[in-house]
Formats: C-alpha cells, sequence, structure tokens
C-alpha cells in the first residue's frame, strides 16, 4: 500500500468482492431494444455513484496469441470447448461484420469482445490482455454512465454506477479510450463497431477534445496535492477551479475515469481545509455554500474507489491518512508553519 504521498487511486485497486452472478436477483436491470442501437441494457431500479449493478463470467475467454483479426484459429478452438448453452448464447450475439468480410464467429467476437488482464494487480504492458465475451455484458452499448472493473481472481466483469442513474436510463460503457481525440474515437468505433457515435462529445468534437485535453493537463496538478496542503493558503479560487474541472468531468460524462477520482480528492482536500480553516479563523475562505462539502465528497470517492476495485481495508486506511495529511495542513496555516 502507497503511502498518502504517493498515494493515486490508480494504485488501490484490490481482490475484494468476490460476488456471484446471482446476487441481484430479481435483475436489476433488462435487456430491450434500443432506437438505432439494436439491443442495449436499461436500469431496472435506481442507482447511485458507486452501486454495483452487474456481476458476470465471461461466455468465452482466452488469451489470444495474436492480433484479435487474426486469430479465428484460436477461436474456433476455444469455442469448440464450450458446452452447448454457452455456444448458442454466444451465436445468438450481435454481429455487424458481414460474412464477406469475416467468419460469423469472428464478426460476433470483433463486435462483443473486451480486452481483459489475467491478474487483479497486473502492469498491464508485462500482462497483455485476455479477451472475454459476455452474455448479458456485451449487450451494453457505447458511451459512458458506468465503470468496468475485471476482477481476475474471480473471472468476472463488474459493472457499476459511476453517477447516479435513475431506473428507464441505458447502461452504457466506453468501448475506446475516451482521452483520445474525437476524430480517433469515432474513426475506431467506425470501423470496429461500425456506428457513427451520436453522444455530445462526439458531435462537438473540437469544444470536447479542448475540455479532455484540459483535464489531462490538470493530472500533475492534482497530483501535487500534498504539496499544496503543506504549503499553500487555501483560496477560494482554488476551490472554483477545481470545482471547474468537476463540471468539465461531467459535461464529458468522464466519471468512470481516474481523473474524476483525482477531482473529488482535490475537492474533499480542499473543503476539509476550508472548513477547518473557517472554523478556526471565522473568516471567509470556508464558505463552500456552493460545494459538496468534506463529507460529500469523502463519501463520493469513497463509492468510486470502491467500485473502482480498492478494498474497503485499504481505502480506510487512505482516507485516514488523507485526513492526517489535512490536519497538519490546518495546523500549518494556523500556526504559520
Ligand atoms: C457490444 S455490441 C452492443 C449490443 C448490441 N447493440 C446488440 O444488439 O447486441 C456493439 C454494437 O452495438 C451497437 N452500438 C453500440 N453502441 C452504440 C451507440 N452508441 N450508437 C449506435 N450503435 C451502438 C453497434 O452496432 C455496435 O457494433
Amino acid at each position: 500500500m502507497p503511502q498518502v504521498d504517493e498515494f493515486d487511486d490508480e494504485d488501490i485497486r484490490g481482490d475484494a468482492a468476490e460476488l456471484d452472478s446471482d446476487s441481484h436477483s430479481p435483475k436489476v436491470y433488462h435487456i430491450q431494444e434500443i432506437p438505432s442501437k439494436g439491443l442495449g441494457v436499461v436500469a431496472a431500479v435506481d442507482f447511485a455513484l458507486g452501486d454495483l449493478i452487474i456481476v458476470e463470467s465471461p461466455l468465452l475467454l482466452f488469451r489470444p496469441e495474436g492480433p484479435k483479426i487474426s486469430s479465428d484459429l484460436q477461436l474456433q478452438s476455444a469455442f469448440d470447448k464450450l458446452e452447448d448453452g454457452k455456444k448458442e448464447a454466444y451465436m445468438k450475439l450481435d454481429n455487424v461484420h458481414p460474412e464477406s468480410e469475416c467468419p460469423p464467429l469472428v464478426g460476433i467476437f470483433n463486435t462483443n469482445a473486451y480486452d481483459v488482464q489475467e491478474s487483479d494487480h497486473a502492469d498491464s504492458d508485462d500482462d497483455p490482455p485476455c479477451v472475454a465475451v459476455f452474455n448479458d455484458i456485451s449487450r451494453i452499448n457505447h458511451s459512458p454512465n458506468t465503470i468496468r472493473l475485471w476482477r481476475a481472481s474471480s473471472s468476472a466483469m463488474h459493472i457499476s454506477a459511476c453517477r447516479a442513474i435513475p431506473a428507464g436510463t441505458e447502461l452504457t460503457t466506453y468501448y475506446r479510450d475516451p482521452f483520445l481525440p474525437a476524430s480517433e474515437r469515432c474513426a475506431a468505433l467506425l470501423a470496429i463497431y461500425r456506428f457513427h457515435c451520436a453522444c455530445p462529445s462526439c458531435l462537438s468534437p473540437a469544444a470536447s477534445d479542448k475540455s479532455r485535453l484540459r483535464l489531462q493537463q490538470s493530472r500533475g496538478r492534482l497530483a501535487d496535492l500534498v504539496a499544496w496542503a503543506r504549503v499553500a493558503p487555501p483560496s477560494p479560487g482554488l476551490l472554483a477551479d477545481t470545482l471547474e474541472l468537476l463540471a468539465l468531468v461531467q459535461e464529458e460524462g468522464l466519471e468512470s475515469q481516474h481523473v474524476y477520482g483525482r477531482v473529488l480528492r482535490h475537492l474533499m482536500c480542499i473543503s476539509y481545509v476550508m472548513q477547518m480553516c473557517a472554523e478556526g479563523e471565522e473568516d471567509d475562505v470556508g464558505s463552500n455554500a456552493e460545494a459538496e462539502g468534506y463529507e460529500g465528497y469523502k463519501h463520493m470517492l469513497r463509492a468510486w474507489r470502491l467500485a473502482n476495485g480498492a478494498e474497503e481495508v485499504d481505502v480506510r486506511r487512505v482516507e485516514l491518512a488523507e485526513e492526517e495529511m489535512m490536519r497538519v495542513a490546518v495546523g500549518r496555516r494556523r500556526t504559520g508553519g
């Protein structure tokens, strides 16, 4: 476990949450026709940030020896080993690739497979991805309102809400890296999945690329939080600036991404320090009525961290370290140290 100074939410994925796929019964989601998208998955109840919605083991899981598209022999052999029910379910999945282009087995694979790591703690460079196709999760269309987390220890994909999702809303997940420029994202979606993405970001690519670049560039500054807490006095400007980043994350629908965890962590720390300073000094830097406040951000960050694979025990440890860091920052500010 890293010290809080080195801490980044990308480091606290754990092995926990061994939930089985029957843990939600009756189903909290439905598979149904979605206009112009084929089938899709729709929430049957309201979900809050962090709620676990689907836990599913793959129909088919293997490690390709080569690039996806040229792995048909290996795919055939993995398919042949499946029990009949799974073969039947696989063949019912969507296929956007005509037979003139590739056999149905490959077309279905290319329309529905996700890359997954063989180990929960793998360094992505050292651990070539496996590929997995799912009965229900492969029905989820592209766009972003869920966090997708592969648990290698239980060979199951977990889908959790990355924001509030009211019943009746379609559940969606990213097919491609959302920080690629919109033109590259759209080209990949068209080439592999054969659709034109009509989400607000892809429809306004220039504005969206600019916002996403700004969020990417904020990474260093957000990681610098510990240094800030030690030396810099909190200011309403810092809060306003970070709330602006939060608004960008929400406008761009990037709550499933690590930048959201970093922004929430920053807001949690800023509001704690400002609140404490306001209590101690009765100046106006602590008036953050427009924000959620310390407890609100802490709650959101906890839900987000757990949905991203952190273990409860590690989250508590990190929260304690963060609180200590903020207490020290407030103490320094009070004593001018
Ligand atoms: C993994 S499947 C998703 C489930 C699929 N809609 C079905 O009927 O089973 C991927 C395919 O769904 C469709 N799709 C996914 N996201 C979409 C979107 N945002 N807009 C339009 N079509 C989409 C595309 O045809 C894509 O190739």
